[in-house]
């Protein structure tokens, strides 16, 4: 096979010869999904990038101050990184104007320094409106077709300034992820980096690493713009391994995120080729990706925990169109309910002691009990969005079935027979997450 080109393509002409720059971006977005563009005329990268690192020298405390919260801009660091990436961030989010009057910034960004992050998101915004209305173009819709879409409205277009920061050692493998493996929420993505890393699924669904090109900008599809063209462009699968990134080292980066507004829908824009439509806006799907990459924080509202406050349908229904990749695990225990999980650990409880009350049987208490502790365990775990709660009622249910099903045969009687339709329920609701 022929070894691939990453696309690298010039933007100088983009004004002047659309046409041309325009199929050059179509062709890479629908190939790769990744891409780098050069000549692009944004000037203020280096010096947000000199602002960023200067911001993460602060000492913790200072930094920690405002924390980020619902309207995308502060700080998101801490003495825990969360289970989507071993980084400190810095989220400058929402519409034009807000990093001027937010409060949710420390004194540190001066007005001089909330003016240049305007300025480079002005810039960003810029670019990712005419990139879009080239893909418009492509696609036979009116050139300001996604620009309607992505006003200065909620949920905004951040920009977060990232460092993943060296580490006294290496955490154990699989605890805790340099750069979890997921695709970008929004419409485009910029990604500014003197510093490689990061790997990306090519078309041939190998692992490639980014290159660094001085001056260049990293640019990526999101899962909004792959499924208004039913997938035609790719949002594509990124991450960052301990072994290209290892604890030893540090990276800084900054990733502008283009998002279209809340209300807009997520439907393919083609009406010609009949798919099924998808019932909720980028704003329903902007809250559940950003509960699960924020899962482990606390709301600092509700004060419970980002995870809990995702609507499981809504989850399931993001889940489904097979774009969201942040937390895949996890889906299982969003789609989970608890209450069989406690209706089964009450009746393998009462079965057990019933069947010791009636026979003696020393084994039959304790299996019940354990059963029921195990049961309860997954239902409590489940409830409370923790990992490892739907497993635990599916052991239960394996035991339960293990002891139950073979006496039911051999004796046919009741008690047995009817553990065993217990444990056949328990297979059936928690064994579905699996499937
Ligand atoms: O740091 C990078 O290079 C990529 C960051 C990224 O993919 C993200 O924040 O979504
Ligand atoms: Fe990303």
């Amino acid at each position: 096979m022929d070894p691939l080109t990453f696309p690298v393509i010039s933007v100088a002409k983009i004004d002047l010869d659309f046409e041309t720059v325009s199929k050059q971006l179509f062709d890479a977005a629908c190939e790769w999904g990744f891409f780098i563009i050069t000549d692009h005329g944004i000037t203020k990268a280096d010096e947000v990038a000199a602002l960023s690192r200067a911001f993460f020298d602060l000492p913790l405390d200072v930094k920690m101050q405002k924390m980020v919260d619902e309207s995308a801009i502060g700080y998101d660091g801490g003495k825990k990184f969360t289970s989507f990436a071993a980084s400190e961030a810095m989220l400058f989010g929402t519409p034009a104007g807000d990093v001027l009057s937010s409060n949710n910034l420390s004194a540190w960004w001066d007005d001089g320094k909330r003016q240049t992050i305007e300025e480079f998101k002005a810039e960003c915004y810029d670019l990712t409106i005419k990139m879009m209305s080239s893909f418009a173009v492509s696609m036979g819709l009116d050139k300001d077709y996604f620009s309607l879409i992505h006003q200065h409205r909620a949920p905004g277009h951040t920009l977060r300034c990232i460092k993943y920061p060296q580490l006294g050692q290496q955490p154990e493998e699989g605890r805790l992820p340099r750069l979890s493996t997921h695709t970008d929420w929004g419409s485009l993505t910029f990604v500014f980096t003197k510093q490689a890393g990061l790997e990306i699924q090519d078309p041939q669904n190998q692992w490639f690493h980014v290159p660094v090109i001085p001056g260049g900008i990293v640019v990526n599809i999101g899962d909004a713009l792959s499924l208004w063209t039913s997938k035609t462009l790719k949002s594509t699968l990124h991450r960052i391994t301990w072994e290209n990134l290892p604890a030893n080292r540090d990276r800084y980066s900054m990733a502008y995120f283009s998002q279209p507004n809340n209300d807009a829908q997520l439907n393919p824009v083609d009406k010609s080729t009949p798919t099924t439509a998808i019932p909720i806006t980028y704003g329903d799907y902007y809250k559940v990706r950003y509960r699960l990459t924020y899962g482990d924080r606390e709301d600092t509202t509700s004060g419970k925990k980002m995870l809990q406050e995702i609507d499981p349908v809504m989850a399931q229904l993001v889940h489904g169109l097979g774009v969201a990749d942040a937390g895949r695990l996890r889906f299982n225990e969003l789609a989970a309910n608890e209450t069989p999980a406690y209706i089964l650990s009450l009746l393998t409880s009462v079965g057990g002691v019933t069947g010791y009350v009636r026979t003696g049987s020393v084994p039959s208490i304790a299996a019940g009990l354990t059963v029921g502790a195990l049961y309860g365990l997954g239902g409590y775990r489940i409830s409370k969005r923790q990992p490892y709660g739907v497993e635990l009622a599916l052991l239960a249910s394996i035991l339960l079935a293990g002891s139950s099903i073979p006496r039911a045969i051999k004796t046919g009687k009741p008690l047995p027979a009817g553990l065993s339709v217990l444990a056949a329920t328990g297979l059936f609701i928690y064994g579905r997450a699996f499937i």
